[in-house]
């Protein structure tokens, strides 16, 4: 393989990297509509636990830094939190 080959198949990966992020964002949505339903606050620090615990026992199996996993899933909870606060009309994005 070439070193151009090489960065195709990295380029390949961040796209679809970057596609899986906006799935994850968009079920913001539907999760915010149980939440008001049930009248839960967005943020849950059980299911942020549930989540990083699950990330950092995969990355674990997989042999890559639980440290850093664990700040890209937070990344990625901050995300979806603040993008609910954004449909609920409490955020600062547009
Ligand atoms: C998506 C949710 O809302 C928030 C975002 C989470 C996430 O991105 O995984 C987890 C818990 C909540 O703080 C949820 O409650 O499941």
């Amino acid at each position: 393989m070439t070193i151009e080959n090489v960065r195709q198949e990295i380029e390949n990966i961040d796209r679809e990297l970057v596609e899986l992020i906006a799935k994850r964002v968009e079920f913001a949505d539907d999760i915010l509509k149980y939440k008001h339903q049930a009248n839960l606050p967005i943020n849950d620090d059980t299911q942020n636990n549930v989540v990083i615990d699950r990330a950092v026992s995969i990355a674990t199996e997989r042999g890559l830094d639980s440290t850093v996993v664990k700040q890209i899933f937070n990344l990625l909870i901050q995300m979806n939190i603040e993008r609910q606060h954004e449909l609920s009309g409490e955020g600062n994005l547009p």
